[in-house]
């Protein structure tokens, strides 16, 4: 069933148009294999891989079902999360690109209700919504469910298990028997498939199979370090492999705002997501990862299903999940759509035996790694650095700098290319100097770094890639502290940190006032480089 292009399903032109637009060029085989039950009006029960495409397999045949001269709501699609429900609203948007006055609304708590009843008030054919909002609506009467056809769950097992059930029987309930019912997920228990059965008639099951639940081409690695190890240990695997986007899985939302804060301290661009956060602090965080100026996302399993963010290269389970469905999951947010990953699950102790679980469960490889040292990460970074030289180089156009180059040498009598070539290599990359990531409260020493007499040497810990200048680091300290720019003394900014001096009488003020501080927009961390 491989290798189906999208003209041989009968579509519209306008869906074709649109999935051309998106730049998919053959259907996934869940697709292949649901879209023509869907569009025959079958109900289905679909399982596939994470990523593989199951949100166009149910987006495409109930767009084209949907009829957009009637203002109805004809279908809905329900979904365990709000950022799902956001998201998928936005994929079937973009399929619906072509097709004139078809409307999709996400529904979900946390987001001002009468905006949605004005939405809703004008006439929506598919709503997208998570339950508890969804029912809120139905008992509001702001959203009638008796022109509904078409019902879909999305993370059906996640959305039949025990939190969501009654909600989903009271809102199966209200809608016309005559409809069609569909499920999709990653994973599906037997037990959950007995219980599908009941809301579906006679239900066509389509599962690509496979041997393994999870995707092939995420590289599964476990390390054994304890928890106190672990901050320490996920760092280094950063900065080892260094991942675009990585998400941190733990499993309490205290854990996620420790790892937060540790993680910011340390200098990364990360933040974090959890269901005690109001819904605009959800949307912002997402909307920043999505967008690659947040390189980490630490959270709850509300991140665990259906999120796909494209540019995600490595998840971490930082503490094991509980539920073996959940490893599946959470590792499926990267490997997404035929593109590779890696997930890295920390264990220690009793988590050994969850592991061997979640290994019998996925019939997955685990493979156990060694936390790289810091001289690993040194040399990752070197190799690194070489090979985007050596690009450099490749690409050309680099005679104008010969040029420089050889007048330099010429010049310098003292100077050697090679020495010219170090001293650029020192400049730019900036590593040997370069402290490990500090940790708040345990300020680090650098040995003699000659503050001058009654200045206080400060470390500042800025983001990645962030680029600031003096002029940023001077009016975010004379802003916030109110100490007189020109009191500051030296400074030298590099590519993850600066140092700054201050008068000893204003350090403390400093480091209080800035230790949480922002320069645009990124956390920077402040602690003292030499106690003098
Ligand atoms: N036929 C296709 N060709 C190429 N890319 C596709 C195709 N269909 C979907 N995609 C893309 O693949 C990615 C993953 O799709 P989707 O989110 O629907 O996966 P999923 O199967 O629902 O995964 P999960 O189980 O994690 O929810 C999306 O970015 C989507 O746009
Ligand atoms: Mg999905």
């Amino acid at each position: 069933m491989e290798n189906l292009r999208f003209e041989s399903l009968t579509l519209s032109k306008e869906m074709l148009k649109a999935i051309e637009d998106m730049g998919f060029e053959e259907a996934s085989p869940i697709q292949a294999l649901a879209i023509p039950l869907v569009m025959a009006g079958r109900d289905v029960v679909g399982q596939a891989q994470t990523g593989t495409g199951k949100t166009a397999a149910f987006g495409i045949p109930i767009l084209e079902a949907v009829d957009p001269r009637s203002h109805d709501l004809q279908a809905l699609v329900l979904c365990p999360t709000r950022e799902l429900a956001i998201q998928v609203a936005e994929e079937l948007n973009t399929l619906a690109k072509y097709k004139l006055n078809l409307r999709v609304l996400p529904v979900y708590g946390g987001q001002p209700i009468d905006r949605q009843f004005k939405a809703l008030r004008q006439g929506v054919q598919i709503v997208i919504g998570t339950p508890g909002r969804v029912m809120d609506h139905m008992e509001r009467g702001t959203l009638k469910l008796g022109k509904v056809r078409m019902v879909v769950l999305d993370e059906a097992d996640e959305m039949l298990d025990m939190g969501f059930r009654e909600d989903i029987e009271r809102i199966l309930d209200d809608v016309p028997e005559e409809r069609q019912t569909i499920f999709f997920s990653a994973t599906m228990r037997p037990e959950i498939m007995r219980l599908a059965e009941k809301y579906l008639d006679k239900p066509e099951f389509v599962k690509v199979s496979h041997k393994v639940l999870t995707v092939p081409n995420v590289e599964q690695i476990y390390y054994e370090v304890p928890r106190f190890g672990r901050l320490e240990a996920m760092c280094r695997i950063i900065d080892f492999y260094n991942p675009k986007l990585t998400v941190v899985f733990a499993n309490t939302k205290k854990g996620v705002d420790e790892l937060v804060e540790h993680l910011q301290a340390r200098g990364y661009m990360a933040d974090g997501l959890h269901g005690d956060m109001n819904q605009a602090q959800r949307d912002r965080v997402m909307a920043k990862f999505r967008a690659g100026s947040i390189e980490i996302l630490i959270a709850t399993d509300v991140a665990a299903r259906g999120i796909d963010v494209e540019d995600i290269e490595a998840v971490f389970n930082y503490d094991i999940p509980s539920d073996v469905e959940y490893y599946v999951h959470r590792i499926g947010r990267t490997g997404r759509a035929g593109r590779s990953g890696r997930a890295f699950t920390f264990a220690s102790g009793k988590e050994f035996y969850k592991l061997r679980d979640i290994q019998r469960f996925t019939k997955a490889k685990i493979v156990q790694h060694k936390v790289p040292t810091v001289t690993d990460v040194e040399q990752a970074r070197t190799e690194k650095f070489l090979a985007a030289v050596r690009e450099t180089i490749a690409e050309g156009g680099i005679d104008k700098y010969l040029r420089i180059a050889q007048e330099f040498v010429e010049e310098e009598q003292e100077a050697t290319t090679l020495d010219l070539a170090a001293a650029l290599l020192k400049m730019l990359m900036g590593t040997t100097e370069e402290p490990e990531k500090s940790k708040p409260g345990t300020p680090v020493k650098y040995g003699d770094t000659g503050a001058e007499p009654g200045m206080v040497r400060l470390f500042m810990n800025v983001g990645r890639r962030l680029k600031i200048g003096v002029k940023d680091v001077v009016g975010a300290i004379a802003g916030e502290t109110g100490m007189p720019g020109r009191l500051i003394g030296k400074i030298e900014i590099y590519d993850k940190f600066t140092f700054v001096e201050v008068p000893e009488e204003y350090a403390e003020d400093v480091l209080r006032i800035m230790s949480n501080n922002q320069i645009r927009g990124n956390r920077i961390y402040i602690e003292p480089a030499v106690k003098r």
